[in-house]
């Protein structure tokens, strides 16, 4: 098979990058937390480092900002070399996981704190400190102290804080981590909206797949130091390049198969076939198919509709208005597949545990990889 590794969306490499990454790798001693890393941000853009815990999104990102120095590599803006500039020499702003406000400052005096320190006019500051707290939607918080305020109004004041000074580049780190679910899922829109309105260009760590996937405009997504993918938060859905990217974002079913050639899989008793695929496999190899849970079909089914089989729904999860339903086929020797259903195909298509269901895996949709390169749990 091809070396998907650095398999990236298509950027434009005539607009000058807003950030460049250049073959930047960083030990720890003995260890290695970024290997070779290649990346170029595009003005304006939204970008989002995703993945688990310890890939290096949190290096990468320090290295960004002159917080960590890289082993080797360089880090350009605009075209202009920062890879050894210390942080204040650099043109960011920053917001971290806690909100990092000066307790004893009143929120203006923390927003306009960067601006006393260049020196601006007493006048231009209380101005850009009004537009600032008009930005975040705190417009009458000037004068109240980071104590009194919730962790999200907070976290919208560091937003603010890190904007003061009208920097090229925004670093994000894990800013929504703190806050309880329903304050994430809030403020996660108004950073999009305000990063779109201030034409920004931003970087975000994140482990949340949802998170990454709602916010940004492409989505790096890393695995033990290495980029695994860059792509669309669409692309990296849809085309995982790698096993690694398919089970991370998203939640996915894996069958064990064996490749028979053009497109077709063994699959227990069954050929699958497989549109999607490269057919790069040699016959006998060992390939994983990954299925996401929407992709299969239930209407409309013919006789001869591709990777079509009659399933015995094992268990039904009751989720909502989305519910996922494992079956399990004896075509498939006992592998098991999670499928999303919605409520209302629950009860129409009579699906619940103990009752058989006729459903095609959907060919289009079907991606395979090598078994030899899917990760060890
Ligand atoms: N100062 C350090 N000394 C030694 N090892 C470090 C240091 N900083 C980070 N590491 C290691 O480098 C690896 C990458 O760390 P990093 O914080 O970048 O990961 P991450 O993807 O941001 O994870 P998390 O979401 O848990 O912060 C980890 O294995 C971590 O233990």
């Amino acid at each position: 098979m091809t070396d998907t590794r650095l398999i990236t969306s298509p950027v434009s490499t005539a607009a000058p990058a807003a950030l460049e990454i250049i073959g930047v790798r960083k030990d720890f001693e003995t260890f290695s937390a970024l290997r070779d890393v290649h990346l170029r941000v595009n003005p304006g853009e939204m970008l989002c480092f995703l993945g688990p815990s310890g890939c290096g999104k949190t290096t990468l990102l320090r290295i960004i900002a002159g917080l960590e120095t890289q082993t080797a590599g360089q880090i350009l803006q605009n075209g202009k070399d920062v890879s050894w500039l210390s942080p204040d020499k650099r043109d960011y702003g920053i917001v971290f996981q806690s909100y990092a406000l000066f307790p004893n400052l009143s929120i203006a005096e923390n927003i306009g704190y960067g601006l006393v320190n260049s020196r601006a006019k007493r006048g231009e500051i209380k101005a850009r400190v009004e537009e600032l707290l008009k930005l975040v939607g705190l417009p009458t918080s000037g004068n109240k102290y980071p104590s009194q305020l919730s962790g999200g109004q907070q976290q919208r004041v560091a937003l603010a804080r890190a904007l003061a000074t009208r920097p090229g580049l925004l670093l994000l780190d894990e800013p929504l981590s703190a806050l309880d679910a329903l304050e994430r899922i809030r403020l996660r829109g108004e950073i999009r909206r305000l990063q779109k309105q201030v034409g920004i260009t931003t970087i975000m760590v994140t482990h949340d797949q949802e998170e990454a996937l709602s916010m940004a405009d492409r989505i790096v997504v890393m695995n033990h130091g290495v980029i695994e993918q860059v792509g669309t938060p669409m692309e990296v859905y849809e085309q995982p390049a790698t096993p690694f990217v398919a089970d991370f974002v998203g939640k996915v079913n894996v069958l064990r198969s064996v490749a028979l050639g053009n497109h077709r899989f063994q699959v227990g008793d069954m050929e699958l076939e497989c549109d999607a695929c490269d057919g790069a496999f040699d016959p006998g190899e060992a390939v994983n198919l990954y299925l996401r849970p929407e992709d299969r079909a239930v209407e409309h089914l013919r006789d001869d509709t591709p990777n079509r089989l009659r399933a015995k729904v094992t268990k039904v999860e009751f989720l909502g208005g989305l519910c996922i339903a494992e079956v399990t086929a004896d075509a498939l020797h006992g592998q098991v597949l999670g499928l999303h259903f919605s409520l209302n195909q629950l009860h129409d298509l009579d699906i619940r545990e103990g009752n058989t269901i006729d459903i095609a895996l959907r060919a289009n949709r079907i991606r395979a990889f090598s078994a030899a390169s899917t990760p060890k749990p």
